[in-house]
């Protein structure tokens, strides 16, 4: 890599930082939002408008050593049996304060392992879903899906259920990376759930992988990428392993002096990347790729690539509703998000009040610093007039915050009149640029490597 020792002097290799699926992130919001609030933005929603829904299932029967997610294990049915009742119970709610009319661009079931559903527990959800509000022409409804927790049953109903894209946990295809990370999963598995998901003629396919996991080298992620090739996913995140087991406690488990330096990362990345380029492949964003034909890709061309809680999305619905414990929503008005405890969760929708316990009122000023940031990750580049014409930024203080990037950030970025732009040997300080524009404080929040 050619920057290195100057990537280096910036920092890249010593800063943490945020991810950015909202502004400001998670780790800001604060207590005071309630139920109450939840129900009035939600009442507050365009009658006959889009939004899109998203269910948190946080169950696993397996718990994976790596994973940061919030997610309880279960070798039993039956917890996830009664979160589902509950699941149900928010959603009447939910049919109590929304707006006539109203359809869902999109619908994505995640946790955890939202396939831990037993079927007929599928097919009632999404029944009941489609009754509160539709999916709108051209709408789409997305499953996250464990390769070791499918079989066809289940399949056969997200599929009658209408399920338009499967997204598969791959991570790493290692044998002894997927021992030290705790996750078993033969490339055979892994295969056969890609055919079945094929067969019932769901179109779309999209898979994670990480990079800087542990023992991982570059001809490791090769060999893993390769074979991810030969399933030819329409989508893929290549994500970085964020090890945070002060947060994930289940991390622990992973030494730390097996993982990979951040300088042996960015080399990681560089080498997934480069496979997937060499395959056809559109890099959008900071970690994710894309056929020329998906829309995720034709989105990222148009500029109409947005940022939310899963991550990159083509959706342009002005509001997402998280149902299910810990789900964060995001309305015009601002975020909040559920009880993040099962427990209290259920206590609070069995008493017929939303669960909310905290989230966060927008400023005018979080909406244009929140647009910077997400252009940023989303484009690479940033536009002093449509900040100020569509967001409602004061020039001079984006003036000057791009001044101070160009200064700090010297080579890696291109200043002109108008835009900010990272071009492409800047692009792994794109998060680190965008901090520049995040006014909150970062101390309280033990975030992941910055590359
Ligand atoms: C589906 C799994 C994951 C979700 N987020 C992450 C994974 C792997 C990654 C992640 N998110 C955060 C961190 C730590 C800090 C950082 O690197 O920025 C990591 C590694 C921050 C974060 N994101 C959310 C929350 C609530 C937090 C931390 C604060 C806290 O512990 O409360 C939002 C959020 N992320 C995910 C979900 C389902 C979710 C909303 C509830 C998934
Ligand atoms: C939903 C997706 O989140 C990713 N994921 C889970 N845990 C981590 C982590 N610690 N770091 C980065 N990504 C993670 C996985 O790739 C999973 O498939
Ligand atoms: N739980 C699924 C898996 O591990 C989906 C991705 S992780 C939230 O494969
Ligand atoms: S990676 Fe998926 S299956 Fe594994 S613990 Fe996380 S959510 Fe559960």
């Amino acid at each position: 890599m050619k920057h290195v020792s100057q990537l280096s002097k910036l920092g890249l290799f010593d800063a943490r930082v945020p991810r950015y699926t909202s502004y400001p992130t998670a780790p800001q919001f604060s207590p005071g939002l309630t139920g109450q609030t939840f129900a009035d933005w939600v009442s507050q929603i365009a009658p006959g408008s889009q939004v899109s829904l998203y269910l948190h299932v946080p169950f696993c029967r397996r718990l994976c050593w790596f994973c940061a997610c919030r997610t309880q294990g279960t070798s039993s049915d039956a917890p996830v049996i009664a979160y589902a009742q509950t699941l149900k119970a928010e959603l009447e709610m939910l049919r109590r304060v929304l707006p006539e009319g109203v359809t869902l661009s999109r619908l994505h079931w995640g946790g955890g392992t939202p396939t831990m559903l037993p079927p007929d527990e599928m097919r009632s959800i999404a029944g009941l879903v489609f009754d509160i509000a539709p999916l709108a022409e051209g709408g789409e409804f997305s499953v996250e899906i464990d390769p070791n927790e499918i079989d066809g049953a289940r399949l056969d109903a997200l599929a009658e259920a209408g399920m338009t894209r499967a997204s598969i946990g791959v991570q790493d295809f290692d044998a002894e990376i997927q021992s030290v990370i705790g996750r078993d999963q033969s490339f055979e598995i892994t295969k056969n759930t890609v055919d079945a998901i094929r067969a019932r003629g769901i179109a779309s396919l999209n898979a994670d992988i990480l990079y800087g996991l542990p023992h991982q080298t570059p001809k490791r992620i090769a060999d893993s990428v390769q074979k991810l090739l030969t399933l030819s996913p329409d989508r893929v995140a290549l994500y970085g392993y964020a090890h945070v087991p002060w947060m994930a406690r289940r991390q622990q488990m992973i030494p730390s002096d097996t993982l990979p330096r951040p300088e042996e990362r960015l080399d990681l990345f560089d080498t997934a990347r480069r496979l997937f380029m060499w395959d056809g492949y559109d890099e959008i964003g900071i970690d994710h790729f894309a056929r020329p034909h998906d829309s995720m890709a034709k989105a990222a061309k148009a500029g109409l690539l947005r940022r939310n809680f899963q991550g990159y999305t083509d959706d342009l619905a002005p509001v997402l509703i998280g149902l299910g414990a810990s789900s964060i929503s995001r309305f015009p008005q601002g975020y909040t998000q559920n009880a993040p405890a099962t427990a209290t969760w259920k206590k609070s929708v069995q008493a017929g009040e939303f669960s909310t316990v905290r989230g966060h009122v927008f400023t005018p000023e979080d909406i244009w610093r929140g647009r910077a940031i997400e252009a940023l990750m989303c484009d690479f580049r940033v536009s002093l007039t449509e900040l100020v014409k569509n967001f409602g930024a004061p020039a001079a203080e984006v003036q000057a915050l791009f001044d101070k990037v160009a200064l700090k950030f010297g080579q890696f970025v291109v200043r002109d009149a108008d835009t900010l732009r990272i071009p492409p040997e800047g692009r792994p300080l794109t998060r680190m640029i965008a901090t520049m524009f995040d006014s909150y404080s970062m101390e309280k929040t033990g975030h992941s490597s910055a590359v």
